[in-house]
């Protein structure tokens, strides 16, 4: 079953009389148990994606489905209660995700109040994350690192149908980092958890199942099991990847030619 789908997902933001338009016509499937890398250059429109899926957006156009319940349909109310229950997300700034004067033990079970209270999974998530002597320290007192895979931990308290994680490894080592991408396999294989991770570290893209690639509000590219794919958009639309941008530059004029099984692109003088 498919825990995410957006079919023709755009976002406007209006600051000052004036539109950005963040992500336009997104369709993409996320199934049951993938843990997918978001990539893409700054600006891309990965962050609002995430908003989007963590429920904290409504789209301006297009649809959006969350493990089966059209969120455009939803009242604020059983939103609130989904995002409690079935989501779990880790924001860019770690001491966002957390309750500053609540000890770090106290973060992790507070984010289990819509479920059932699990003591025993808040304490091996915390050893998990490295934090095992730390349950006691207030989280407004850790280090960035700290609480970053505290956020984490929180995170998955819940048991989430569905994570969401922006750039989760940003104030981390290698190890810890190494932690935080085994945390969300075991996720994905113990508790049947989706993963959606916004991520510029390679080593954590690279240990995902998937890739896909946002480039200037849409889904450019795909990568599964170490090979890259463009994404044929709604209206035929393909973006030629940047490392070929030297063939084909922005801009350029191509001859199409016909193969058996697609097409190959050509530059073509004008
Ligand atoms: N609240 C907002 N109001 C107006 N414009 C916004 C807002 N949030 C994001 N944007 C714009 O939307 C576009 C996409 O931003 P977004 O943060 O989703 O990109 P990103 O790929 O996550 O970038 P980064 O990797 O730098 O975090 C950018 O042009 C950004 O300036």
């Amino acid at each position: 079953m498919s825990v995410v789908r957006c079919d023709g997902i755009v976002q406007i933001y209006k600051a000052h009389e004036v539109e950005v338009v963040a992500l336009r016509d997104v369709d993409l499937v996320i199934d049951e148990g993938e843990t997918v890398a978001l990539l893409g250059p700054s600006g891309a429109g990965k962050s609002t994606l995430l908003w989007l899926l963590a429920g904290l957006l409504r789209p301006s156009a297009g649809r959006l489905w969350l493990n089966g319940a059209d969120i455009g349909r939803l009242s604020q109310r059983s939103l609130d209660r989904l995002r409690a229950a079935q989501i779990g997300m880790v924001l860019q700034n770690p001491a966002r995700n957390l309750i500053g004067y609540l000890s770090a033990a106290q973060n992790v079970t507070f984010a289990q109040r819509a479920v059932k209270r699990d003591r025993r999974r808040a304490g091996d998530l915390l050893r998990r994350v490295g934090l095992q002597d730390a349950g006691d320290r207030p989280a407004g007192r850790m280090s960035g690192g700290e609480q970053q895979r505290l956020a984490l931990a929180v995170a998955l308290a819940n048991k989430p149908r569905l994570l969401l994680a922006d750039e989760p490894t940003s104030q981390l080592d290698e190890r810890s980092g190494a932690w935080v991408v085994d945390l969300i396999k075991r996720a994905a294989d113990v508790d049947g958890t989706t993963a959606v991770v916004v991520t510029h570290d390679m080593s954590v893209s690279e240990a995902l199942g998937r890739t896909v690639t946002i480039r200037d509000g849409r889904v450019g590219a795909e990568g599964r099991r170490g090979e890259d794919f463009v994404v044929v958009g709604r209206e035929g639309a393909v973006q030629v990847p940047p490392e070929y941008h030297h063939l084909l530059p922005p801009g350029s004029m191509a001859r199409i030619e016909e193969l058996e099984d697609g097409i190959a692109l050509r530059r073509a003088e004008p």
